[in-house]
């Protein structure tokens, strides 16, 4: 048994509240694998989880944090050894099991990555949730016949976690990237990541029309709602929109008429419960084909367990700006 800090959250009778415990590791939720962390991440997810702004925990109390690296301190199952780096993201983190933001993690041996030797821990976490989901999507619409040839891809909240490594991800593997976004002072930066061009999203005037000129060959929304109405008139035929994200509503509206006339197809991006053969895979490419090349700029902030609250309060607001990497336990 060792003692440890941990940001755990908590909902009630008393209603919800979160913030740094001193908790034991015979109290972390079960599983085979003991891992002493070294950096979990900040994702959208996190901070609905950690302000209580949406229902993320399915049982309470939970650490929270969807992602994590580290070093294996003990484990029943032998694949795993002691000393082994390892990463783990979604696979129920901060949702049905202890998460990231505590100092150890107790973790299912089957939803285990181990580190691909061409990543560090900190790069792994630099990715983490934000990076796995754009490169699924990427995955997913190529499943679906996406390629380069068919027309730019929109990337939408271009400026957050999973908008930046889409921009790296997507344009080192050959497509043309247009980063949609409302921080016009950023465009530079984005245009650094990879984006071909940079749309102010303010200054798109979406006609409401079913049908539109097609402009994009495919899309990935980390927005919905007007956003992703707004984006499905407009791809070219069958084109793929990823829809990843809520950060803009939840509700969208369409017609039929994209999709019986464009062929467009809409496909559902799930990180959390991604089997374990496409988590292979796309982790395959994380590390080799499609590592992101500006891992370094996209990090743009390195806080500690602390520093979580205010973190979280300015992500909500719409103040993110790439990834915010959490150093838990002395990092690596
Ligand atoms: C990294 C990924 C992301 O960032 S995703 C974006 C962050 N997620 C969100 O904003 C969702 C927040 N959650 C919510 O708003 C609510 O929990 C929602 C999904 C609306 C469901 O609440 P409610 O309407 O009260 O229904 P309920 O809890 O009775 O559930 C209905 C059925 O849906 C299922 N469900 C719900 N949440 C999950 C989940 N996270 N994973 C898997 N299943 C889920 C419930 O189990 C239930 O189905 P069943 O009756 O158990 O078969
Ligand atoms: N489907 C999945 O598996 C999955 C995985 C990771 C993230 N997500 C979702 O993707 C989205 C992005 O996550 P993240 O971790 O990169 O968050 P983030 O905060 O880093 O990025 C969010 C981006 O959206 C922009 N934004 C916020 N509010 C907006 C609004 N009202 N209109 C337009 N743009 C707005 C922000 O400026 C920012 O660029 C979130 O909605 C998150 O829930 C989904």
């Amino acid at each position: 048994m060792t003692a440890f800090r941990a940001f755990r959250i908590h909902h009630d009778d008393a209603g919800h509240r979160a913030g740094i415990e001193r908790m034991d590791t015979a109290a972390l939720s079960p599983g085979e694998v003991l891992v002493k962390v070294a950096y979990s991440s900040v994702n959208y997810k996190d901070a609905l989880a950690g302000t209580g702004r949406g229902a993320i925990l399915r049982t309470y109390p939970l650490n929270g944090g969807i992602d994590l690296a580290g070093h294996v301190v003990a484990s029943t199952d032998p694949a795993f050894r002691e000393g082994d780096a390892v990463l783990c993201t979604g696979s129920g983190l901060s949702e049905t099991r202890d998460g990231g933001y505590g100092e150890y993690a107790r973790l299912d041996s089957r939803w285990t990555i181990p580190l691909p030797a061409s990543l560090s821990l900190r790069e792994s976490m630099i990715i983490g949730t934000a990076g796995f989901t754009a490169a699924l999507a990427l995955l997913r619409m190529q499943d679906n016949r996406q390629r380069p040839a068919l027309g730019p891809i929109a990337v939408t909240g271009a400026s957050g976690g999973v908008g930046m490594l889409a921009i790296d991800i997507f344009s080192r593997a050959g497509y043309e990237v247009h980063a949609i976004s409302g921080k016009a002072d950023h465009f530079d930066f984005l245009r650094g990541l990879g984006a071909s061009e940079c749309i102010d999203r303010r200054q798109l005037a979406f006609s409401g029309k079913p049908m539109d000129s097609a402009r994009f060959g495919g899309a990935l929304d980390n927005v919905g709602g007007a956003m992703l109405s707004g984006l499905l008139p407009l791809i070219h035929p069958y084109g793929n929109v990823a829809i990843c994200g809520n950060a803009g509503g939840v509700a969208f509206g369409s017609t039929v008429l994209p999709f019986i006339i464009r062929g467009t197809s809409l496909l559902g991006i799930a990180s959390a419960g991604t089997a374990r053969d496409l988590r292979d895979r796309i982790w395959r490419h994380l590390a080799h084909d499609w590592k992101p090349r500006y891992l370094d700029r996209i990090a743009t902030r390195e806080i500690g367990l602390d520093d979580l609250h205010g973190t979280f309060t300015r992500m909500l607001a719409g103040d993110s700006f790439g990834r915010t990497l959490v150093l838990v336990g002395g990092g690596v």
